[in-house]
């Protein structure tokens, strides 16, 4: 099956705000867009929203593909070694992960660090690397670049545009420049309430 991820008409609301509304648009396999917004518009609601872990006041969200959520929160256990934490996952979803990939992000040398210890580009880093291994169809990736040193935020913008050529979709919510090829836009000031 083909990835998709679509909006329409969807609304978000917190606490007692309206933050947007009326917000529509329809992704197929490879391609990528970046939210844009002010601090507090709803970037992080909105990728929440497409992940399934927020109900939107409106509307609805539709999407074929497992969906991954990076933010800042690292779903690996942090009393591990990160090898043995990552290895964890990959027993459960059935994914691997290769030591070029490994080497590739800069995590090949830290596999015997507990994860607890990774500093916040290392994490964010193994992050990547993990929800590579799912599989997922879908990248929901919160400003994937804070924490990142130029070239692990140049890796990680080529692991996207590699990502996109084999199929996937990836939504980006960033304050700054993010280049992959044939990048869409969506500007939540347009739909701000
Ligand atoms: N659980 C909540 N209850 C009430 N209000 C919330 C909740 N979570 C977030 N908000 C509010 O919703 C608004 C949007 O937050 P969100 O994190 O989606 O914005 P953002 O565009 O990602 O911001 P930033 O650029 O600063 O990361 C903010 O005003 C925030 O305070």
């Amino acid at each position: 099956m083909q990835a998709s991820l679509a909006a329409t008409d969807i609304a978000c609301r917190r606490g007692d705000r309206l933050l947007f509304r009326g917000l529509s648009f329809a992704l197929g396999a490879g391609e990528a867009m970046q939210v844009l917004g002010a601090n507090g518009t709803g970037k992080t609601s909105l990728l929440r929203i497409l992940a399934g872990l927020l109900a939107p006041y409106a509307g609805s969200v539709s999407a074929s593909g497992l969906p991954a959520l990076l933010d800042g929160r690292l779903p690996l256990d942090e009393h591990l070694p990160l090898g043995e934490a990552l290895a964890f996952w990959n027993r459960i979803d059935g994914g691997a992960i290769s030591p070029e990939v490994l080497a590739m992000h800069g995590l090949d040398t830290l596999l015997d660090v507990p994860v607890r210890y990774l500093s916040t580009g290392q994490r964010k880093r193994a992050a990547i690397v993990q929800s590579n291994a799912r599989q997922a169809a879908i990248w929901l990736l919160d400003e994937p670049l804070n924490g990142l040193d130029i070239h692990a935020g140049e890796r990680l913008q080529s692991a996207v545009a590699h990502y996109c050529a084999q199929g996937g979709i990836a939504m980006i919510a960033s304050h700054q420049p993010f280049a992959v090829p044939d990048l869409q836009t969506l500007d939540l000031a347009e739909f701000a309430v």
